[in-house]
């Protein structure tokens, strides 16, 4: 071992690891240094270490390795599954459709999350409807070492729990089916066990409003019932379309037709949802998941919370899955800083055939202003319990990418199921699959694009990133470099689905967070100046030390870096670069 100026390396076969001792505060990063070493790599935690003398590193136990001279001006927060991706495929493999896995107690141990990294895993969600804190505070405390320790960069998702009439659990753990014409009782009443023909509903107000003759739904569909009878708050009903009812079933009244509409009478934010958005801040999140979101102001609220807790860097997503939310969408859009298309809900409270055309809807809507989208629910459902998925699952996932929405979200598949790595790898080769097909048929040609700019300089942004993403889809550049600190114009970028990947330089660890959510964004974190000359030519001299690029390749450069000092007005700039 040899501490050499501040850093120490240690050898272990021929890997290589180190930690950095300077003053610096470094985080996730990794480095290869494939000229000098080859199948050595220095992983170390550092975000842009810059050692400016020769480094000596001796190490022992490696004689072939020792005294090696190694000249690194920087260090490049490359994750090792983009850079395994790059290598293995260039540029234009790389995937740009982004994965969230649920974790859940199928994946929850060290082993099974740094298996669903490798597989891709952009975002890990928890969902606080399930387990305890303490749970999901050791699932956190993994991923996060997974990101300093192994060089992965993941972002931590919760998803609130929300207030919404469901079955209470009836303690007997499996489901009980309700034969057609037999007649059940739905209480308030709270008791211990089951008792025969009686289901109990959360939600004491769930038979306000409910009229003798309305219709009674589990689970959108699984079984139906029609109310005969109204006794102080309970419902007696006749079952009048047979089918299974499972523990905490979801329950949904429906008129003539349409759904009555209880969601709104709930709040978006229980008691519990607050404090576990405190939890969710104490243990450094970065994504905010809100269930059954009805109004915008259920998201400012929440953004106001954030940031007088100084907490405003956390993204606040809003799940679509009401009725409600449907009629607000455009202003939920816009209060928010993402969607996630909860498709499950969403199938209790509008018709199942309708979700298709819907989820289409939003994906469009949230690209033309410029959020990030996800799809969610049942996309590999089968694959709960099989190893491979059903021809119709695929068609599913294909369209989804196909609509070119940001990411892509498993639930039970990698939560409770037995197959979650298949699952994930099933969504990885299903994109890269279909964007390779939209991009040979010219696909994003067809994406239509508002105007969301307002003030000049908005709207030069948006103008640079719109013909940015034509210039290099046109002159077939490998890849799109945007140098940005708070993501804006790699959003921007992102919105245009551009053929080749956007690398997007940061100094800001909440941007890179942030940004692995956005489709086709490589986050890389990196120390930046406010001499734009001087961060390309850092910077590119560390891709081309990290063996990212090599000699003729052409880059489509993008900068939104403003200088603190004097408001230069060429701040925002489009340069195209060929390696040197
Ligand atoms: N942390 C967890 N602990 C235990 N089981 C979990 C956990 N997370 C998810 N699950 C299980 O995985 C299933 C699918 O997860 P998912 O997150 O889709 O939940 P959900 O209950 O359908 O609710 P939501 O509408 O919030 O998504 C759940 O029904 C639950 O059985
Ligand atoms: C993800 C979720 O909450 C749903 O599909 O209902
Ligand atoms: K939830
Ligand atoms: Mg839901």
């Amino acid at each position: 071992m040899a501490i050499v100026n501040d850093i120490t390396v240690l050898s272990s076969g021929n890997k290589v690891f180190s930690s950095v001792l300077s003053k610096k505060q470094f985080f996730g990063v990794s480095v290869c240094v494939p000229k000098i070493v080859p199948d050595v790599r220095v992983r170390n935690r550092a975000r842009f270490v810059e050692v400016k003398s020769t480094l000596q590193i001796n190490l022992d136990e490696k004689n072939v390795y020792s005294s090696l001279d190694l000249d690194l001006d920087g260090i490049l927060g490359f994750d090792v599954v983009t850079e395994k991706e790059l290598k293995e495929k260039g540029f234009l493999g790389l995937r740009k459709t982004k994965l969230i896995c649920t974790i859940g107690p199928a994946c929850s141990s060290f082993e099974d999350l740094e298996r669903l990294a490798l597989g891709g895993m952009n975002v890990a969600r928890l969902n606080m409807c399930h387990n305890t804190r303490e749970w999901h505070r050791d699932v956190i405390s993994n991923i996060k070492k997974l990101n300093e320790e192994k060089g992965f960069c993941i972002s931590l998702m919760i998803d609130t729990e929300g207030s919404q009439m469901y079955m209470v659990d009836h303690g007997i753990g499996s489901s009980v089916k309700a034969e057609d014409g037999s007649i059940w009782l739905f209480t308030t009443e709270r008791y211990e066990g089951s008792r025969p023909f009686t289901v109990q509903a959360y939600y004491e107000g769930f038979s306000e409003g409910i009229n003798v003759g309305d219709e009674l739904v589990i689970d959108g569909g699984m079984a139906t019932f029609e109310v005969i009878e109204k006794d102080g708050s309970d419902l007696r009903c006749k079952c009048t379309d047979p089918g299974l009812l499972l523990p905490s079933a979801k329950i949904s009244f429906w008129r003539n037709g349409k759904l009555v509409e209880k969601n709104v009478e709930l709040p978006t934010l229980s008691t519990k949802d607050w404090a576990d958005i405190d939890f969710g801040i104490s243990e450094g999140v970065d994504f905010i998941a809100v269930s059954f979101v009805n109004e915008a102001n259920d998201i400012t609220l929440l953004k106001n919370y954030l940031s007088t807790k100084s907490s405003e860097f956390i993204k606040v997503l809003a799940k679509v899955e009401s009725l409600e939310s449907l009629k607000n969408l455009k202003d939920i859009v816009e209060a928010s800083d993402g969607i996630m298309v909860a498709r499950g809900d969403l199938g209790v409270q509008i018709p199942l055939e309708q979700i298709p055309t819907v989820q289409e809807a939003i994906v469009d809507i949230c690209r033309q202003l410029n959020k990030p989208v996800i799809v969610a629910s049942q996309l590999l459902e089968s694959m709960v319990e099989y190893p491979t998925p059903t021809r119709a699952e695929v068609a599913d996932v294909s369209e989804a990418v196909r609509q070119y929405a940001d990411a892509l979200m498993l639930s039970g598949e990698s939560a409770i199921g037995s197959f979650g790595d298949k699952a994930l790898s099933v969504l990885r080769m299903v994109s890269n699959r279909l964007e390779l097909w939209s991009r040979a048929e010219n696909k994003q040609r067809l994406l239509s694009q508002c105007q969301l700019g307002v003030s000049l300089p908005e709207r030069i942004a948006e103008q640079i990133c719109n013909c940015s993403v034509e210039m290099a889809n046109n002159l077939g550049v490998d890849a799109i470099f945007v140098y940005t600190r708070h993501g804006n114009m790699a959003s921007l970028l992102s919105r245009n689905r551009p053929n080749p990947p956007i690398f997007a330089f940061t100094d800001k660890s909440c941007t890179v967070k942030t940004l692995n959510l956005q489709w086709g964004i490589i986050p890389l974190l990196v120390e930046l100046s406010e001499d734009m000359e001087d961060n390309i030519h850092r910077t590119f001299k560390l891709v081309k030390t990290s063996g990212m690029v090599k000699k003729g390749d052409v880059v489509l450069v993008v900068s939104d870096i403003i200088p603190s000092s004097s408001i230069h007005p060429s701040f925002q700039s489009i340069k195209v670069k060929t390696i040197v």
